[in-house]
């Protein structure tokens, strides 16, 4: 694949890899991404295409630049004057960095769950609601109903049925990153990029977002970056693995963890390589 994707002239053509994928529909396609930090690269001519209702994991080695790829998905390195772009994104077929794309919009379509649970300083209800309020959401009625059906969704409800008036801080810290699911699922998004969302929770809590990542693919379509191998291959349905902003092969989660084409995906999965 690589030799493909380093040509800097050719136009960007599929790689062998992505065979796997021709019976999924697209969420994003991305051809030819470069992203660089005050001119200094951190992913090199990317060309993949995620599918939609799958959940796709990005694995690579510290500073290999997966969180760098999954906030290129919601533009948050707009906010970022040092960061430098070339190529493209589509989502659902459309260029994210088309002059008519409205950026809240694309946030709202495209949500983001971070690896430190960051509830915002309110109640548990406020929380979910913040965006639907933001959004001119005004009935209680409704906005309880989407509380409820967020929560739900997030595996939460139940926990927190009673409580809904109590500070979201006095959770636990996997009730919080479940807390801050429901508040993406709130606002109905269309994706969710989940960057290491189990790392600072203990095992329990690590499950049980796990499981709620294999649920709610049902609808949505999940980009995960994880350094947990094993969370890879349990969640997802695609790995893409990445290494000094390269993207060296993509396939079936079987299929890369079981029969990887590269040796440097070999050495990478078996801990030959950190
Ligand atoms: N805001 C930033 N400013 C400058 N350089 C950055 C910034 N964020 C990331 N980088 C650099 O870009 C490269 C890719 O970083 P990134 O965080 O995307 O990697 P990663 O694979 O997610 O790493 P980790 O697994 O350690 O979180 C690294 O060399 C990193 O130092």
């Amino acid at each position: 694949m690589s030799a493909t994707l380093s040509n800097r002239h050719a136009p960007p053509a599929t790689p062998p890899a992505l065979a796997d994928f021709a019976a999924e529909a697209s969420c994003f396609d991305l051809s030819g991404l470069s992203l660089a930090y005050d001119g200094k690269p951190a992913l090199r001519e990317l060309t993949l295409r995620i599918p939609r209702q799958r959940v796709t994991a990005f694995i690579g080695p510290s500073g290999c630049g997966k969180s760098t790829l999954l906030r290129a998905l919601n533009r948050l390195h707009d906010l970022n004057d040092e960061v430098s772009r070339q190529g493209h994104i589509a989502l659902e077929g459309q260029d994210i960095h088309a002059p008519e794309v409205d950026v809240a919009d694309l946030r709202r379509r495209v949500g983001m769950v971070f690896q430190t649970p960051n509830p915002f300083p309110m109640s548990v209800y406020d929380n979910v609601a913040f965006g639907l309020r933001l959004q001119g959401v005004k009935r209680k009625r409704q906005l309880d109903e989407i509380v409820e059906w967020a929560l739900d969704s997030a595996a939460l409800w139940n926990e927190v049925k009673d409580h809904l008036h109590s500070s979201a801080w006095a959770l636990s810290g996997g009730q919080q990153q479940r807390l801050v699911i429901a508040r993406t699922l709130a606002v109905q998004p269309e994706v969710l990029l989940l960057d290491e969302p189990a790392s600072a929770l203990d095992p329990i809590s690590t499950l049980k977002i796990e499981e709620l990542i294999r649920t709610l693919k049902s609808r949505l379509t999940l980009v995960l970056v994880t350094h947990n191998m094993q969370q890879a291959a349990r969640v997802s349905d695609y790995t893409a693995f990445l290494q000094a902003g390269e993207l060296v092969e993509y396939a079936a989660t079987d299929t890369l963890f079981t029969n990887p084409r590269l040796q440097r995906t070999e050495n990478y999965i078996t801990g030959r390589m950190s």
